[in-house]
């Protein structure tokens, strides 16, 4: 089990149950590394907020730029911004980032308005919240959130939830968790709270769980942003993260009373799945590391060729570079599954075996059929096929397990690629890009690619620590090679 590091940027609850000290115990247990900026500093308790102190802006910049230069999350939840002011310093603070090569996950709780109905943002703040949207992966609005950043009328059944949530999602092209905690009015136990989350493209998904009958509801908004953030940090796409995120939540409401903090609306059980002895979820030890590679990964979206790709038109000359220098690397990418295919066989793995094997049919005969559809011939390999042919010999030098994590890049980032740019492809995309984008977007492709990373999961759960830092560290090598082939 390793900790993806996760950021929360919030404000601080002195009474424990919501904000960075939510966001730090929900991070804890659902696996993550947790670490924290503080927007503001409030004085509450389980009954209200009585006073918010800001500190000065200059020093927001300062904590996200210790942080952010020495430790890059895997993913950042945003929670209570206070003013425009902060919300735009937090923005410039992601663009920096995303200059820099690194692209965290970002989840945004729009927190408006505490539980206990006191004010958090200001209400000139919202034309900033809707500019930081351009930065942001998901955003978790409760109903009256959402009224507010759909600019309709305050939600008042699922429908209502949907509708205002494709609003937002469309507009901003982000996935949209629209909480239903606001409409259980009438609800008793063993009913049912329905939560929605919408995909940019507008497909909805209901995500249903029991109604709990309490009322320690304080923080639930903060705990779910930043479980959903480590779970997705942890490798779990947005529909499987929510899920993980709502049941750890269920859970966490379920076990409330038991805790009894405080004479208000006092805190869900954080750390109930632990103290209960049922640990933290697991998603395998090397998704966890691609996990923690994927801020890195997502970097290559800014590289010439991908950029070429997304944009629907590639230029010739480039494209034919990509495409020749790729066919030139397949050749020895093939000869590499054979080697993983005869070293699985050795150890009597026969299905592992078949599986590579199979892998170095498609890279010796469908793969190039697509390049040379779309004119590619082999040609030399430059210096960075070459240092990735280099990489790959290397790895296989120092045995199977870190071969198959030096292999691995090549199957997810492709995968992840190509499901990325898909929903996107315009009507008018040039046919070559068409080809290409299809190719890797096919969902037969993403089930290869997911089930060598549970072959490696296996092999990474068998290994000894130093062949575990190996395939890591070959893992992100591969990953490096990957993004300088993008980028020509
Ligand atoms: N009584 C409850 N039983 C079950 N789930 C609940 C209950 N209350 C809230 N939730 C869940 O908690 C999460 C937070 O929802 P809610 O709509 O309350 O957001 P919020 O208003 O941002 O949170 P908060 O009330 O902490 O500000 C959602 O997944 C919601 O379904
Ligand atoms: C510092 C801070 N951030 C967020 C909330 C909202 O949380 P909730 O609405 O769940 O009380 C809060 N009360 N305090």
């Amino acid at each position: 089990m390793i900790g993806v590091p996760v950021l929360s940027i919030a404000g601080s609850d002195p009474s424990g149950g919501a904000g960075i000290q939510a966001d730090l115990k929900t991070i804890s247990a659902c696996g993550g590394y947790g670490m924290s900026v503080l927007t503001a500093l409030t004085a509450q308790n389980t009954r209200g907020v009585s006073a918010v102190f800001v500190p000065p802006t200059e020093f927001l910049a300062q904590q996200l730029d210790a942080v952010l230069t020495d430790v890059p999350p895997a993913a950042i939840k945003i929670g209570m911004l206070g003013s425009a002011t902060v919300i735009d310093t937090v923005r410039e603070a992601l663009f920096a980032l995303e200059a820099a090569g690194v692209r965290p996950l970002v989840v945004l709780d729009p927190v408006m308005v505490a539980t206990s109905g006191d004010r958090l943002l200001d209400a000139d703040a919202e034309a900033a919240l809707h500019r930081l949207m351009a930065h942001v992966d998901l955003v978790t609005p409760n109903a009256p959130e959402l009224g507010v950043l759909a600019a309709g009328a305050e939600p008042t059944c699922t429908a209502d939830l949907v509708t205002q949530a494709r609003a937002l999602a469309h507009r901003h092209h982000v996935w949209v968790l629209a909480k239903g905690g606001h409409l259980v009015d009438g609800l008793t136990a063993g009913g049912t709270v329905t939560d929605v989350l919408l995909s940019p493209q507008g497909d909805v998904q209901a995500v249903d769980h029991p109604f709990v009958e309490t009322t320690n509801t304080h923080g639930t908004g903060c705990s779910l942003s930043s479980a959903l953030a480590t779970f997705a940090a942890r490798g779990a796409d947005w529909p499987a993260a929510t899920r993980l995120a709502v049941d750890y939540l269920a859970h966490a409401l379920a076990h409330a009373d038991e805790l009894g903090i405080g004479s208000g609306h006092g805190p869900v059980h954080h750390l109930a799945g632990l103290w209960d002895g049922e640990g933290v979820p697991s998603l395998g030890l090397a998704s966890g590391w691609w996990a923690q590679l994927a801020a890195r990964a997502r970097a290559s979206d800014a590289t010439t060729v991908v950029r070429a790709l997304a944009s629907g038109s590639v230029e010739p000359e480039l494209f034919q570079l990509y495409l020749g220098q790729d066919l030139a690397y397949l050749q020895d990418y093939a000869e590499h599954l054979d080697a993983a295919s005869n070293a699985a066989a050795d150890r009597g793995d026969v299905d592992g075996a078949a599986f590579w094997a199979a892998s170095a049919t498609v890279c010796r005969e469908e793969e190039p059929e697509l390049h040379t559809r779309l004119g590619a011939e082999v040609p030399e390999p430059d210096a960075v096929t070459r240092a990735y042919a280099d990489h790959l010999a290397s790895a296989s030098a120092a045995g199977y397990p870190v071969l198959v994590a030096a292999l691995l890049p090549c199957f997810s980032l492709y995968a992840e690629v190509g499901a990325r740019l898909a929903p996107d492809l315009a009507d008018d995309a040039a046919a070559e890009v068409r080809d290409w984008v299809t190719t890797y977007a096919d969902p037969g492709f993403a089930a290869v690619a997911a089930e060598a990373m549970a072959r490696l999961d296996e092999l990474a759960e068998d290994a000894d620590p130093a062949t575990r830092e190996r395939m890591r560290r070959a893992m992100a090598q591969s990953l490096e090679r990957e993004i300088a082939f993008f980028d020509r």
